[in-house]
């Protein structure tokens, strides 16, 4: 059966709050107009809108941080934790807190988010010894915004609802900037009662949400659109290198392919550095890799044939294995130059 989904555009997050609703985290100063507006029509009387409770924050990578920091700008009452400690000291200092275990940032906050590197260290953290688990309890929240797959994501919820507490699983769409800038997508499906308490939430880390249904729905779009991704940044690479090849400026296909139906932020975005060979990371080379190989999994389990994110994934292997795992995922375009260059041997 197709998911249930819905769509809610940052602007109109305010209008799902009840009226009477008086949250303790204000909307950011931008936020904070839209939110007056609608409340003239929705009742609000005081033009802000606010989120009640204390938030916890587990994983301060490229998009935790970030993500973090944001809430914290917002007013948000936020303790952090991270395996590498130094990484919380920039958060300390914006007015966070910390505890040092997941266990105890979950039994500290009301709800608490998690944003790691893979499905082994989202369970890890969430399931492990010392983990999220262990501190949660009922009418406790927890939102895990790693991109991994279902099955992890369905032994993550069932490890947190065997407490009492609350799961929703929110991978996002968006990168290192979107974060900076609060423009993520969320991508969430489980507890629907949590996705509606923690929208203020959402609101101030992303420009909209999708709820998608049951756990395993957001994980499955989010590698869908990884897929496609994935596979249009190997395409586009190999538009660059043969275009080159072939006498043009690789500038000028960037250019026309940003004036035409294949325009997209991501060509425009990453193919002047890629023409200079450099690959300042955004999104990591090695969780692009992961998330083609879960894709791979999830066409798999349903006997779909994926042959082009099957082509793509080798190629990601291959920049790996050259160095590149930590390097943009852009970088797997060195992969393409390394094939060119033994074929030539
Ligand atoms: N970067 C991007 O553009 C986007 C990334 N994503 C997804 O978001 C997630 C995070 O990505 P990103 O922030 O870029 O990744 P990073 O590699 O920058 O951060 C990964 C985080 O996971 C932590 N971590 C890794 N392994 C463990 C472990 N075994 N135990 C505890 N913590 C661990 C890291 O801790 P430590 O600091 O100690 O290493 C760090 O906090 C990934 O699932 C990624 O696919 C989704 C959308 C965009
Ligand atoms: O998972 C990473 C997604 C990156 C993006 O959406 O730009």
């Amino acid at each position: 059966m197709a998911a249930a989904a819905f769509l809610c555009a940052r602007a109109a997050a305010p209008a799902l709050l009840p009226p009477s609703r008086r949250l303790h985290c204000r909307l950011l100063a931008s936020r904070v107009a839209a939110a007056a507006a609608l409340s003239s029509s929705s009742g609000e009387g005081d033009g802000g809108v606010e989120f009640q409770g204390k938030v916890g924050f587990l994983g301060l990578g490229i998009m935790g941080a970030p993500m973090a920091s944001n809430l914290i700008k917002a007013g948000c009452d936020v303790t952090v934790w991270n395996r590498t400690k130094s990484k919380c000291d920039p958060l300390l200092s914006l007015g966070a807190k910390y505890e040092p275990s997941p266990a105890e940032v979950a039994s500290s906050c009301d709800v608490t988010f998690a944003m790691l590197a893979d499905p082994q260290s989202a369970a890890e953290v969430a399931c492990g010894a010392d983990g999220a688990a262990e501190g949660l309890a009922p009418g406790k929240g927890y939102v895990d915004v790693s991109t991994v797959d279902g099955a992890t994501s369905k032994l993550i919820g069932e490890r947190i609802t065997s407490t009492g507490a609350s799961f929703l699983e929110a991978p996002v769409s968006g990168s290192k900037k979107p974060a900076e800038d609060g423009l993520l997508i969320f991508l969430t499906a489980g507890d629907e009662s949590l996705y509606k308490r923690v929208a203020p939430l959402l609101d101030v880390m992303g420009k909209s949400r999708f709820y998608l249904g049951d756990v395993g729905n957001g994980a499955a779009m989010k590698l869908v659109v990884n897929m496609v991704m994935g596979s249009m940044m190997v395409s586009f690479s190999e538009g660059l290198l043969l275009s080159e090849k072939v006498g043009l400026d690789p500038n000028t296909l960037v250019e026309v392919i940003s004036q035409g139906a294949i325009s997209a932020p991501m060509f425009s975005l990453k193919g002047p550095s890629m023409v200079k060979a450099a690959y300042p990371t955004a999104f990591p080379l090695k969780h692009q890799q992961k998330d083609l190989r879960l894709a791979l999994a999830l066409a798999e389990s349903v006997s779909q044939s994926i042959p082009t994110v099957a082509a793509a994934n080798e190629l990601y292997k291959a920049a790996k294995s050259l160095g590149l795992a930590d390097h943009d995922f852009s970088a797997v375009i060195e992969a393409l130059k390394a094939k060119a260059h033994s074929s030539q041997q």
